[in-house]
């Protein structure tokens, strides 16, 4: 069973208008509100490719109970710890074509006995093959926290994968994590690596330097512009042949980590047709509020391209 992990769950509450002025009432309409943080988006859509997930997370008040409720209801088991507060809900706003605005709360905070509530749960996963580690820490989360969680999935012989933009992440490589998936800012801002698509020198140094540091593999993100896979010994390009229009870029990243997990995890050697359904399912993502359905996944896997780097 592939767990995710959302330390900082969130309501998304998805709304549009036409332009954003200050000092004045914006009409805003097609007001959607989902169940998310990125280990949920993460669980759904495994759970849609029919591999077997769970949720872990810490949750807080009406927000966390709706969350909770809302993923059940969509057919993933869920583990709460329940905390004091309220979990946040993160407003993305579509103000006309190619502007997002992204407002991201700090969260509900945590303590020092939620956090071993966590690790208890962690340690009574009997069917842990694998826990999925995505997203922010939420206000008072401690600095091992992250670590001691992933000690935990250690001892039980589980692999784990970090999809987290902390300068933790450095650190946390040493312990040898099956799957990164870093975009093109957090190799900047995390490592001070610069990659761009089509410098296949600077991407090969990159993927060089990150399993070096312990990376055992490695999803390199560039939203729009396609993503780049190293196993250490090969690294493959995959890119979209077809334009989609962008409605919301949320989710889209924890999507295509999940996507690609759905298949490669289980077949280590179907790299390409993973990256494929991987890019495919990013592409059918931006083009909603939320996830949406993946009704175009399979029709776009046929316009991705995908090529052997190295
Ligand atoms: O603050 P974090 O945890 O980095 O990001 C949280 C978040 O923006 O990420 C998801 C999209 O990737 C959203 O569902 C969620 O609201």
């Amino acid at each position: 069973m592939i767990y995710t992990l959302t330390p900082n769950p969130a309501i998304d509450y998805n709304i549009s208008c036409d332009g954003l002025q200050p000092n004045t009432v914006t009409r805003t309409r097609d007001a959607v509100y989902t169940p998310n943080g990125k280990g949920l988006n993460v669980s759904f859509t495994l759970n849609h490719y029919g591999v077997d997930t769970a949720i872990l997370g810490f949750f807080a008040g009406f927000s966390g109970r709706y969350i909770v409720e809302g993923a059940r209801e969509l057919g993933v088991d869920v583990h709460p710890v329940w905390t004091e507060g309220i979990t946040r809900v993160n407003v993305f706003l579509n103000a006309g074509p190619d502007t997002e605005y992204n407002m991201v709360n700090s969260g509900a905070a945590i303590t020092d006995a939620d956090e071993r509530a966590m690790f208890e749960l962690i340690d009574g996963l009997e069917d842990l093959d694998c826990l999925a580690i995505s997203g922010s820490l939420p206000p008072n989360a401690s600095e091992g926290f992250l670590r001691g969680a992933i000690e935990r999935v250690r001892a039980r012989g589980a692999q784990f994968v970090l999809d987290i933009s902390s300068p933790q992440l450095a650190d946390l490589l040493g312990l040898e994590p099956l799957l990164i998936k870093p975009n093109d800012d957090e190799l900047r801002d995390i490592f001070g690596i610069d990659v761009h698509a089509g410098d296949e020198e600077s991407v090969a140094a990159a993927m060089a330097e990150l399993h070096a540091r312990g990376a055992q593999n490695v999803l390199l993100t560039l939203g729009g512009s396609g993503a780049y896979f190293s196993n250490g010994e090969h690294i493959w390009f995959a890119n979209r042949t077809f334009e989609v229009e962008v409605r919301s870029t949320v989710c889209a990243g924890d999507s295509s980590l999940a996507a690609f997990l759905s298949m490669w995890f289980s077949e280590r050697d179907r790299v390409e047709d993973a990256l494929r359904r991987s890019m495919a399912t990013g592409a059918n993502v931006v083009e909603c509020a939320g996830l949406g359905d993946f009704a175009h996944v399979e029709e776009y896997e046929k316009g991705i391209e995908v090529r052997l780097v190295k």
